[in-house]
Parts: C-alpha cells; structure tokens; sequence
C-alpha cells in the first residue's frame, strides 16, 4: 500500500531515471493527449464503479484514475505544492 504523495514521488523517480518497461515512461512518451485520454476513460470507469459495482472495485478503478491524474501531472511538469495550493 502506497499515499498519494509516495506514488507521486515513485512516479517522479521512473521519470527522471526511465526504467525499462516502465508503463509511467511509456505513457509519458506518448504525450498529454493520450494521457488525458486515459485520466477521462478512468474517470468514466470510476464513476460506473461507484455506480453499479462494489465499493472495492469502485476504489480500484479510483486509484487508477489517481495514478493516471499523477502522469497528466508529471507531464505538465505540476508538482504536489503546485495542484495543494488550489485545495
Ligand atoms: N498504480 C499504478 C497504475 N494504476 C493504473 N495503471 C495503468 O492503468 C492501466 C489500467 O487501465 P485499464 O484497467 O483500463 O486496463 P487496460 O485498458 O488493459 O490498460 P491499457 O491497455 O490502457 O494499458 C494499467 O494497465 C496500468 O497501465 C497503473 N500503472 C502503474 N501504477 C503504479 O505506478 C508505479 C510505476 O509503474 P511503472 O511505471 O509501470 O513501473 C508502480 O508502483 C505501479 O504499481
């Protein structure tokens, strides 16, 4: 089990040092178009988790809409500080 934060700060690692096979690196390369593609499809999927399924699977697909939300994030070149000062 990993935060927020500790997600952020993985992820941040896999971009600088981009690890083979890394999924983050891979995503990255493909650019903020398809990232955000895919933070709208999580999105969607979360909200017929909430919806129709259990509240597990609603909670998996959740954190995959954060993790994707996080890549958009690294993308942009958006740290934590920068996306808190707007809560
Ligand atoms: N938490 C996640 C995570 N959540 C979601 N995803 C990605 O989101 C996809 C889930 O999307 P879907 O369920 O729609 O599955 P899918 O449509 O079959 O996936 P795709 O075909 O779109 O890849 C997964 O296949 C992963 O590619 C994640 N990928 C990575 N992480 C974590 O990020 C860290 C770094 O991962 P790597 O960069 O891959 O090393 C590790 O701690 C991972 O656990």
């Amino acid at each position: 089990m990993k935060t927020f934060d500790e997600l952020y700060a993985e992820l941040s690692e896999k971009a600088r040092t981009r690890p083979e096979g890394s999924g983050t690196v891979a995503a990255l390369d493909a650019g903020v178009h398809a990232i955000g593609k895919k933070v709208v499809e999580e999105a969607a999927e979360s909200w017929m988790a909430a919806e129709h399924e259990s509240a597990e699977r609603a909670a998996e697909e959740i954190s995959q809409l954060l993790y994707h939300v996080q890549v958009l994030m690294l993308a942009r070149g958006l740290k934590l500080d920068d996306v808190y000062a707007h809560l």
